[in-house]
């Protein structure tokens, strides 16, 4: 397939565009690079601009005969999003319907949605499936939430077909350690671990020990991101073989503390670095774990590295091949 790939350039998105690339699809990446990196699109066209541009849009949608569009361009950053909201809904949600517009001009027919467990809030229960109300408590889940919608309702009136993918916290690199996260200034519990335990951080801050958990700190399904770029493909071959518009959460099924985490980056680096314990962050929620089983079923998905100390190890091994050659 022709596929364009928004966000390409990120964490995330360079994992699914190499997978993409090696399945045989031809890929553009449109990115403004604003947290993403040239180098991270490997064998991929890279087109520079930005998602509020629509003429920038059309342009990279002209011409190409793309089929597929992989929707990853957001910023993502829970915490920033309760600070400066209308950031998230600008970039989110009103850039999300930039998109959808110019989908729709130029007849698009698929498209992958980058979403979040986010989207859920805090259910009373724990394990999350696709069908629980959508009750986000912070503007990042809202502004996801409401790009879900949008695109919802365009398919709804349209030739459109798409999977919606439910993140829940990616975390990992590759196995070869050659892509990984170099997100700036990263808050991700396992990104941060690591660069503490790699000296490039001093140490770090667990925020938050009196929640309903067994150590008390925040439960997280923590999905390798090969497995997730996995359900990406996956997701594409669903719909070029005609299957139906899907939501399909992306998790293990089982949670980790933060402590759980934390010691394990300690474990597995031998570095025992500092940790503080401190207030609650806004806008986390107690405990998120993927009920996985629509995935399962529909995809046939399975993943091939559920396992947090493959997580950690792989992480670390990327943080320190980063740490030595970033420019
Ligand atoms: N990291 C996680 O744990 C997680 C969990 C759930 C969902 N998600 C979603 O996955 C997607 C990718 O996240 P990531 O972790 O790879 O983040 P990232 O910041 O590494 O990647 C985002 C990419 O989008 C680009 N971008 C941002 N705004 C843009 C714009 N206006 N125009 C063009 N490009 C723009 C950035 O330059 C970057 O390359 C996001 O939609 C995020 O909400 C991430
Ligand atoms: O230095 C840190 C960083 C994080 N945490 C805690 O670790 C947990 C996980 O936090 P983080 O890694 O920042 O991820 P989330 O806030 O859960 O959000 C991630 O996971 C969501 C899906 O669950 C995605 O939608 C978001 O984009 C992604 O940032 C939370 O309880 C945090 O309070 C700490 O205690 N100390």
């Amino acid at each position: 397939m022709n596929v364009l790939v928004t966000g390409g350039a990120g964490y995330i998105g360079s994992h699914v565009v190499r997978q993409l690339v090696a399945a045989g699809h031809d890929v553009t990446v449109f990115d403004n690079l604003s947290t993403g990196y040239r180098w991270a699109v490997g064998d991929a066209e890279l087109v520079v601009g930005d998602l509020a541009d629509e003429s920038a849009l059309d342009q990279v949608l002209e011409g190409r005969g793309i089929e597929a569009v992989l929707h990853f361009a957001a910023h993502i950053i829970v915490p920033e999003s309760v600070a400066d909201p209308l950031k998230y809904y600008s970039n989110n949600t009103r850039n999300t319907l930039n998109l959808l517009r110019a989908i729709d001009r130029h007849d698009v027919r698929h498209m992958v949605f980058s979403s979040t467990a986010a989207v859920y809030g805090m259910p009373d229960q724990t394990t999350l499936t696709e069908e629980l109300p959508l009750a986000p408590i912070n503007p990042y889940g809202a502004s996801k939430m409401m790009s879900e919608r949008m695109m919802m309702d365009l398919s709804a009136a349209s030739d459109l077909r798409y999977v919606v993918l439910r993140y829940f916290n990616v975390a990992g690199a590759s196995t070869d350690a050659s892509l990984g996260q170099a997100t700036p200034e990263a808050t991700h519990l396992i990104k941060v671990a690591c660069e503490c335990a790699t000296g490039a951080r001093d140490g770090m801050k667990i925020f938050g020990t009196d929640y309903g958990t067994r150590d008390g700190t925040c439960v997280r399904d923590y999905i390798h991101v090969e497995d997730l770029a996995k359900a990406h493909v996956m997701a594409l071959d669903h719909m070029a073989a005609g299957g139906e518009s899907q939501v399909l959460n992306c998790g293990y099924g089982r949670g980790f503390t933060v402590r759980e985490v934390i010691d394990e980056v300690k474990r597995v680096s031998g570095v025992d670095f500092p940790v503080e314990t401190t207030d609650r962050r806004a806008g986390d929620p107690e405990a998120l774990m993927a009920d996985n089983r629509r995935i399962r079923q529909v995809l046939g998905w399975e993943p091939d590295h559920d396992d947090l100390t493959t997580i950690v190890r792989t992480a670390l091994a990327w943080e320190e091949c980063w740490q030595r050659n970033k420019q």
